[in-house]
């Protein structure tokens, strides 16, 4: 019997140790206080308080923490040095489990969560669809829709307090459906559309899986109602892109591979759509599949819809709060898109205030404020040496807050953006887009759609607050406001 008890306590001491030696290399990295087996968790298990927690720690404990989720530990950085190896080093470019969790049945090997050489390829052939001759086919769609917004927008303006968060999702669903798949689902019309509801279903299930440890258990998710509801979208939506898909590689094959130019039944020039470009595509001479098209217009949607509708609504909401900038947005606009002129890419490249402000706005309200990386091969930076499967989070949120980098860092001040004081900074200091070998490849096209559609909003709608209204920010996959980013609409006259 004792033989027996001293294995086990001989197989203890020697876990004991090996967990002792490998939190030891941490030990200047500080954080508050884990309980055993569930780490740090009760501190987390409230996303609304998210915000506050990461503050207060990053005041307390430095610039990188380490928290930890059960046994798993994490480092949370703000630190501009840590970053640049985050962000550059070739053995950090792999995504967290989280991201396979949540999204891998959905989003499958997409530019997203894939890794590796099928990362590389795919976004080789991907990059393309977002160079500036590409983008300027687009700018059709961003005003199309926009014009319905205005529409949906003047129908709502005679309410006080109008959370513009919920019409806004609706035009960035219209917006990214047409350029991924060049099909028009006309969610702002028929928000009720069951593809519509199946990509909202899909969104609000990952922030409500990503606290949840019941959920969080692939086995013990497998028997909930959120799990039955997950494989119901998921069926939905995969039938609905993948019809789409097939529809148009049979059109494409009918076709003659020389003809470069594409024309609808109007005779009027198709644009090209992300979808085309990935069944033009080969790689090591084969064309890819059906389901690895979908895969990554389906990364395209997820990735395109929410995180610009955040940035949008914002942005508005910054613009109501703080009517001097808008003014100066408003007379921008008015001389830079006079009335009944169609809007071109340079228009909207000539907007530079307006530039400013959603850039601004991008750094009080990052949509997407935490994002995460898992270290493939040992890195040492400054003396330490990070491990392998190191998990390690950038906090954007509280980043884009430095007083060092952003004095009077609450204040929303469009001028932190003049050339000028743009080249005073770390280039990491503001990085709402990313950085680094996986940025976000949709960069240029959400600052044009947005760009274009809050140009739209503020020449047919004066925004004000809404007295009393503040915002309750929580981090979901997205940042959001619990109680809605509400503004009040003054339609302007003609
Ligand atoms: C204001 C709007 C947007 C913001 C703030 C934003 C932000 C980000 C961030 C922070 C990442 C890195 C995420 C990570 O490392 O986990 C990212 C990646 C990505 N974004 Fe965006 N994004 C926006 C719009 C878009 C749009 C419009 C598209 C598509 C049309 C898009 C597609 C993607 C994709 C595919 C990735 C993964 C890239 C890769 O790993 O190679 N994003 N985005």
């Amino acid at each position: 019997m004792w033989q027996y008890a001293a294995v086990i306590l001989l197989l203890f001491l020697v876990l004991y140790f090996k967990r002792y030696k490998y939190l030891k290399q941490f030990e200047k990295i500080d954080g508050p206080k884990p309980y055993p087996i569930v780490g740090n968790y009760f501190l987390l298990k409230n996303p609304k308080k998210h915000i506050a927690i990461f503050n207060e720690f990053h005041s307390k404990y430095g610039k990188t923490i380490k928290l930890f989720t059960g046994m798993l530990m994490n480092l949370i950085t703000t630190d501009v040095k840590l970053l640049e190896v985050v962000m550059n080093s070739p053995n950090l470019t792999n995504k967290t489990n989280d991201y396979i969790m949540l999204f891998s049945r959905w989003l499958g090997d997409g530019l997203l969560i894939s890794s590796g050489e099928k990362w590389i390829s795919h976004r080789k052939i991907l990059t393309p669809a977002f160079h500036y001759k590409a983008l300027e086919d687009f700018i059709e769609v961003f005003e199309s829709h926009g014009k319905l917004l205005v529409g949906n927008l003047l129908k709502a303006s005679s309410e006080e307090c109008m959370d513009v968060h919920t019409i806004i999702n609706l035009y960035t669903l219209d917006v990214i459906c047409d350029t991924a798949m060049g099909t028009s689902v006309n969610a702002q019309c028929n928000p009720d559309h069951k593809y519509m509801k199946a990509i909202k279903t899909m969104c609000e299930i990952a922030p409500t899986r990503l606290l949840n440890p019941i959920y969080r258990s692939e086995w013990m998710y497998k028997y909930t109602n959120l799990y039955k509801s997950e494989i119901k979208a998921l069926e939905t939506i995969k039938s609905f892109s993948l019809g789409i898909i097939e529809k148009r590689r049979q059109f494409l094959e009918s076709r003659h591979s020389d003809d470069v130019n594409d024309y609808d039944e109007f005779g009027k020039r198709r644009k090209m759509t992300f979808m085309d470009i990935l069944l033009k595509s080969t790689i090591n001479g084969k064309p890819l599949t059906n389901e690895e098209i979908r895969e990554e217009v389906d990364t395209f949607l997820f990735g395109g819809h929410d995180t610009t509708s955040a940035a949008i609504s914002f942005t508005c909401y910054n613009l109501a709060e703080n009517p001097d900038v808008q003014k100066l947005v408003y007379e921008e606009i008015c001389h830079v898109l006079p009335t009944d002129h169609t809007v071109t890419i340079t228009d909207l490249q000539n907007l530079k205030y307006l530039e400013m402000v959603i850039k601004e706005s991008l750094r009080l309200y990052p949509p997407v404020m935490i994002f995460g990386r898992v270290v493939d091969k040992e890195v040492v930076y400054n003396g330490i040496k990070l491990p392998k499967d190191l998990r390690i989070a950038v906090n954007l949120y509280s980043l884009h807050r430095d007083p060092d980098e952003f004095p009077d860092s609450e204040k929303f001040d469009p001028l932190r953006f003049t050339a000028d004081k743009q080249s005073k900074r770390h280039p990491l200091a503001y990085i709402p887009f990313s950085a680094g070998h996986r940025n976000c490849i949709g960069q240029k096209f959400a600052m044009l759609e947005l760009k274009s559609v809050i140009a739209k909003v503020i020449k047919n709608f004066e925004l004000l607050p809404v007295p009393g209204f503040t915002l309750q920010l929580t981090s979901k996959v997205t940042l959001q406001s619990v109680n809605g980013i509400c503004v009040k609409l003054n339609p302007r006259s003609a």
